[in-house]
């Protein structure tokens, strides 16, 4: 397959590393990583060890594939879609975190847009190299649930490359689940600045628990099943799977950037004030990130 991983930061690298040694890959990114690509290949340590040869660029304007996979952060969807439709797909896969991601894709893509979720553990340690601190999983299906050809296909790609892959028929319930996952420990690693594994004890444990627990409480207010303990167990599960991992929201405050937050935590508190719910500990979690935005990142709400 031909596939474009658009976003080839910390997530977009692991991936396309992993994909590109079944498949012509292209890297979207930024220099120096892209240019270290280009110049000497990308090389994949930590879980993995091996290194490979995709194409690396900084311009995603007018690429073809059969597949491109989305890796920016949620607040670059926008900005990622409207480059991407000035090239032709078959198809495009979201692996980002937060909510609504598809959708802004589907606003701006002619072609299917599938939904996924990754529990891979990466980190760019430094351009041309990415470390896998976790294996996981890759969950995708179409995003309105259901089969498709195009998952399918895609779900195929990913598991020849060697990627752990389920192809799903609920990923509405699954990106509530994810959402879980996210809203419990991103947030809360990235606020008290530990690695994924110190959520399975210790005192950041039961705020964890509640966020996650919180946020199966709204996901069941829009109609979707999950249990308070089925999204507590999937923070467990996936904690003690990346525990040497730092979350994708620390990394972002180690290097003093924007962060997700309004598509995990804030994304939970503003469905929860739909259904007149309380959500203390999604809300408190929100208040805190964007307060440390708001005296850290230049620009944080746009
Ligand atoms: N890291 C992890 O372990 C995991 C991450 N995720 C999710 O995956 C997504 C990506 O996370 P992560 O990899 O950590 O984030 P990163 O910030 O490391 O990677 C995103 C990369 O995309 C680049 N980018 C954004 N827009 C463009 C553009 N128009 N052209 C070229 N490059 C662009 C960014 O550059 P710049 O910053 O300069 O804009 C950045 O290098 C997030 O939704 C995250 O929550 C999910 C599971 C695990
Ligand atoms: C799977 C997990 C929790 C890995 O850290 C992640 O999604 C992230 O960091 O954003």
């Amino acid at each position: 397959m031909d596939i474009v991983v658009f976003g080839a930061g910390s997530l977009g690298s692991l991936v396309g590393g992993l994909l590109a040694r079944e498949h012509a890959v292209t890297l979207v990114g930024r220099d120096p990583h892209v240019a270290a690509v280009r110049e000497s290949g990308l090389r994949v340590g930590g879980r993995f060890d091996f290194a490979v040869r995709p194409d690396a660029t900084t311009d995603g304007t007018g690429l073809a594939a059969d597949l491109a996979v989305v890796t920016v952060k949620a607040f670059d969807t926008e900005a990622a879609g409207e480059t991407l439709a000035t090239g032709a797909f078959d198809a495009a896969l979201s692996l980002q975190n937060g909510m609504g991601n598809e959708e802004v894709l589907a606003d701006s893509l002619d072609c299917p847009v599938l939904a996924g979720t990754a529990t891979y553990g990466a980190v760019l340690r430094e351009p041309g190299e990415v470390e896998c601190t976790g294996r996981g999983e890759v969950v995708l299906g179409p995003r309105g649930g259901g089969t498709a050809d195009v998952a399918d296909a895609a779900g195929r790609a990913f598991g020849t490359a060697g990627i752990e892959t389920t192809v799903a028929d609920d990923m509405p319930r699954r990106l509530w689940e994810k959402l879980a996952v996210n809203a419990g420990i991103n947030a809360t690693t990235a606020l008290a600045r530990v690695e994924n594994g110190a959520l399975l004890d210790g005192p950041a444990r039961d705020v964890a628990a509640d966020a996650a627990r919180e946020t199966a409480r709204v996901a069941r207010d829009q109609g979707v099943e999950l249990g308070d303990d089925e999204a507590v167990n999937a923070v467990e599960r996936v904690a003690e799977a990346t525990a040497a991992n730092t979350s994708s929201m620390y990394q972002d405050v180690l290097a003093d950037r924007r962060t997700e937050v309004e598509a995990i935590n804030e994304y939970v508190v503003a469905r929860a004030r739909e259904a007149d719910r309380t959500v203390p500990v999604n809300r408190t979690l929100t208040n805190l990130l964007r307060a440390w935005e708001n005296g850290t990142v230049e620009h944080p709400q746009e």
